[in-house]
């Protein structure tokens, strides 16, 4: 991954998973993502005292790494999306859109979870 921070990931060929690996991946009953808020994840089970503190730093490097890259291929796919909008005669922004993605994070995150969506938002905007 670039540390540069561009934007060049718009030419990055995996914004979405292949066909099928969602259907394989996915639980038989999936919980709505936007109601996930309190349900404890798999790696919320790190073994107690130092060895865990360690080892449990190393899955939080590598899921913070997972995390920055997300947010690039976000900044990437919003940045082209706007694009397409101006390109079309269009606004850049779209706040009932922003509204929406809002609601998602608020929902699944509570009021933290408003921050990051105003977070991402913010990252995503004049990038084109
Ligand atoms: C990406 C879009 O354009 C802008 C960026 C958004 C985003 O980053 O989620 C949402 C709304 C728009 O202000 C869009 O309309 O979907």
């Amino acid at each position: 991954m670039s540390s540069t921070g561009s934007t060049t990931d718009l030419t990055a060929p995996a914004e979405q998973a292949p066909a099928g690996a969602l259907a394989t991946a996915a639980p038989a009953v999936p919980a709505p993502a936007t109601e996930a808020a309190n349900v404890p994840a798999p790696e919320a089970s790190a073994p107690a005292g130092p060895t865990g503190v360690l080892s449990g730093r190393e899955r939080i490097d590598a899921l913070d790494a997972e995390l920055i890259a997300l947010i690039q291929r976000r900044v990437a796919v919003s940045g082209g999306i706007q694009a397409a909008r101006i390109a079309e005669g269009g606004r850049r922004l779209d706040l009932r859109r922003e509204t929406e993605v809002i609601g998602r994070y608020t929902r699944a995150l509570g009021r933290p979870g408003t921050a990051v969506a105003m977070a991402l938002l913010e990252l995503g905007r004049g990038r084109v």
